[in-house]
């Protein structure tokens, strides 16, 4: 029997049984939330979009209702549409919504302790608590220093070379959060570039190993040779493990040898590593086991900040620029917002933030209008059997917040499908897009203050100093392209050109001092 044939039955053998077992432990009379009709064994396998899934999914939406099920192979999928839903389950129903599914390729590729991954419980508590306390909105401005000096050198590079706009706003938003964690010696530009190297590797990877969920389906393929047909993904995910290993050790390792000869600099790694040094334990590779846990709990919380927080910075800039492209009424808006509180003689700074109202409301619609993460993110996992307005949600679902759908519902924003950063003003009063942006409930995004003053900064900073605008085509006239957004956990632009036109004449010197 050939190889295929084997993963063939190996595949009908493990739904069969799971969909017996699944009809067995159904213990509620109540209905499954609504969804589209579902094929026999299959479920909803076949037809649950793979390409631009949130497009999709938010026009079920529309048809299905605020909850929706999906049964993919027997596996109890439910999809929340709306920010009622996701307050009612997420938020207050968080003791049993706020878990992760466990998911094999994250496993082998060595995220399965990053505590973004972890289930709900004594280990992610751990973290929660450690980020709460360090970027929580009473320590979140101890960074401005840092995200002002970061963007006063995207702009600086945003002169020198303009159209490689992409990649300065990727050593921004990698930048700050590897200074932030690590200090200054750890983003300087070699450690930098190949952190982002690391990154970039990584991101490839995942794109090779394909969709991967038929790993969860049949879990004891990750102990089959990576040769077989259909496999070759366990390969790459070991070789994608080896990178975060690299991509997790390097900078912390650096750190502890600045710690160790008393030349670190600040930053959330170093105080605590400097505390363990005070206290005397071995610090070094042969250290005791309760502070090698230690020292893992503080790589990992290294990791995640630049893992988590640079590439949805990125993407968040990123979409902001595509929408100032497309909705230059907006842009000048904002723009001479700035000119009159901030002037032309200097540089937004962190002080002008609540005085800059309409630049506000542009990172929020640049938010709303197109969602760095369109499904939520990650998803959450729920740990109990429930009820909900008279459905049945199994315990073992999988919870995805549907951030598209929450954004677009016109119950809650007016022509949703509309730029408009005046829908946050008072006369309006549209509620702010926040949890739909960095999920909900106990699972909500750790590093969301930091993030967003990240954000602000950069964002103010590009406004005050240039245009952003269509470039030119062979007839001087300017020609809005036509952006295409990459789907996947986050989604950003595809590549796309546009100028960066100075709009202060005092612009060199005011970059040249900072
Ligand atoms: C604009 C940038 C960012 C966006 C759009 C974003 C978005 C998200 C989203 C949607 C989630 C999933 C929330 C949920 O499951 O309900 C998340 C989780 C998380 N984010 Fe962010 N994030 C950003 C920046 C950051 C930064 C800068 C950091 C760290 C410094 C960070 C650290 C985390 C962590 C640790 C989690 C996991 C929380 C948990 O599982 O308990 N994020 N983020």
């Amino acid at each position: 029997m050939s190889s295929h044939a084997v993963l063939y039955l190996a595949a009908l053998a493990t739904l069969a049984l799971g969909l017996l077992w699944r009809g067995r432990l159904k213990k509620s009379r109540l209905p499954y939330p609504p969804g589209p009709p579902a094929e026999f064994l299959l479920g909803h396998a076949r037809i649950f979009p793979r390409a631009e899934p949130h497009v999709q999914i938010t026009q079920w939406a529309r048809q299905y209702g605020d909850v929706m099920y999906f049964n993919i192979l027997g596996k109890s999928l439910v999809v929340l549409n709306s920010q009622t839903a996701t307050t009612d389950l997420l938020e207050k129903r968080g003791a049993i919504y706020s878990s992760r599914p466990h998911l094999q390729i994250f496993e082998l590729a060595g995220w399965g302790s990053l505590p973004v991954f972890l289930p709900y419980g004594k280990e992610w508590a751990r973290y929660h608590k450690f980020f709460a306390h360090t970027l929580g909105p009473k320590r979140v401005s101890e960074y401005q220093p840092v995200q002002l000096r970061h963007a006063h050198r995207l702009v600086r590079n945003m002169l020198d070379a303009p159209s490689e706009f992409s990649r300065h706003v990727n050593r921004y938003s990698v930048g700050v959060v590897l200074e932030a964690a690590y200090g200054p010696d750890m983003a300087a530009d070699a450690k930098l570039e190949r952190t982002i190297k690391y990154t970039e590797e990584i991101t490839e990877k995942l794109a090779e190993m394909g969709d991967t969920s038929f790993l969860d389906l049949m879990p004891f393929l990750v102990h089959f040779p990576s040769w077989l047909p259909g496999l070759r993904c366990l390969a790459v995910a070991k070789e994608t493990s080896k990178l975060q290993q690299k991509n997790e050790h390097e900078p912390f390792d650096d750190l502890r040898s600045r710690v160790s000869e008393g030349q670190a600099q600040p930053s959330l790694i170093t105080g605590p590593l400097e505390e363990l040094n005070k206290e005397g334990r071995s610090f070094d590779k042969q250290c005791g086991s309760n502070d090698e846990e230690e020292l893992k709990f503080l790589r990992i919380c290294g990791a995640i900040m630049v893992g988590a927080g640079g590439e949805t910075t990125w993407t968040s800039i990123m979409n902001f620029i595509a929408a100032m492209l497309l909705f230059p009424n907006a842009q000048v808006k904002a723009q001479e917002e700035i000119d009159r509180v901030v002037g032309r003689d200097r540089l937004p700074e962190f002080s002008d933030r609540s005085s800059l109202t309409f630049v506000q409301c542009v990172m929020w619609e640049s938010w709303r209008y197109h969602p760095p993460a369109p499904l939520g993110g990650t998803p959450h996992y729920s740990t109990e059997d429930d009820e909900y307005n008279g459905m049945f949600i199994p315990k073992g679902s999988t919870i995805l917040m549907n951030t598209t759908a929450l954004v677009t519902d016109e119950r809650v924003y007016k022509n949703p499908h509309l730029f408009m950063p005046e829908r946050y003003l008072p006369e309006h009063g549209e509620p702010l897009p926040m949890n739909a942006t960095f999920g909900n409930g106990r699972r909500i995004c750790a590093g969301r203050h930091l993030a967003e003053a990240s954000v602000w900064i950069a964002i103010a900073s590009l406004l005050a100093l240039f245009e952003i605008r269509p470039v030119l085509d062979g007839d001087g006239k300017e020609v809005t392209p036509d952006i295409k957004f990459t789907s996947a956990i986050t989604s950003h632009p595809e590549p796309f050109q546009c100028r960066f036109v100075p709009r202060n004449p005092k612009l060199g010197s005011l970059v040249e001092k900072c």
